[in-house]
């Protein structure tokens, strides 16, 4: 498969629809309702869940050595295969997020931060949304307006990455229906899988569950005085 770089993001973003089946984005649906609810932290606008843990010591940076669930192993594959994470340090993605977002919920701008290789690997499940990224000015502070969206389509993934990562903040509005969707407006319109689905300009959201795949630089063994292993490359 080709991958191709959003044009307005050079080597900072890529997209790739269909990047998984319906069938896996199925069994891996199921697979996390099937994970306890104790799991899940709710939150007023989303709810999240941390695998294979949420990464602990004073900088709450560290991950403890444990793989991540086996019905992620092939997208993990995949990931590798396709060489996104060879700059980091292991190569592969360590640590996953899923944040679960019912129609009208979303995520305030943020920054990912400086615990994860500058790497983020986002899946989206059940529905579209759109990310919106936010310039810093030269105080470090968020501009107030989105200057990109990015439409994620269901089954599709978004790799954000470089100066992207490092100098540019993201987050989802807290809407229903996204509305002004056409080419002038997403950036990535002409990588879309399924146009059609959006060419009216608006499109309802329906509950979406994302995986945001990462490398925690810091790693712990268990057992002992803690070895922690900081393999930089
Ligand atoms: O759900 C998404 O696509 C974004 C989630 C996100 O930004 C995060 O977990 O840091
Ligand atoms: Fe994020």
């Amino acid at each position: 498969m080709s991958i191709a770089p959003i044009e307005d993001l050079p080597r900072s973003c890529y997209y790739i629809h269909s990047f998984i089946t319906a069938t896996e984005e199925e069994q891996i649906i199921n697979e996390i309702r099937r994970l306890p609810e104790s799991r899940w932290t709710i939150l007023s606008h989303r709810r999240l869940l941390s695998l294979p843990g949420t990464l602990t010591g004073s900088s709450r940076d560290t991950l403890i050595e444990t793989p991540l669930p086996s019905f992620l192993s092939s997208v993990v594959a995949r990931l590798k295969d396709q060489k996104f994470f060879d700059q980091s340090p292991h190569q592969v993605p360590n640590h996953v997020l899923i944040n679960e977002y019912k129609p009208g919920e979303g995520i305030m701008p943020h920054e990912d931060g400086p615990a994860y290789s500058p790497i983020t690997a986002t899946i989206s499940l059940g529905s579209h949304t759109v990310l919106e990224i936010y310039k810093k000015n030269e105080q470090g502070e968020r501009e107030p307006k989105p200057t990109r969206r990015i439409l994620q389509e269901p089954r599709s993934l978004l790799v954000t990455t470089g100066d992207m990562y490092l100098h540019t903040l993201h987050g989802i509005s807290e809407i229903a229906t996204d509305e002004n969707l056409n080419e002038q407006a997403i950036v990535n319109w002409s990588l879309l899988g399924n146009k059609e689905l959006y060419e009216s300009g608006a499109a309802e959201r329906q509950t979406r569950i994302s995986l945001t795949l990462r490398d925690v630089i810091k790693v712990a063994k268990l057992g002992g005085a803690m070895k922690f292993i900081n393999r930089r490359s």
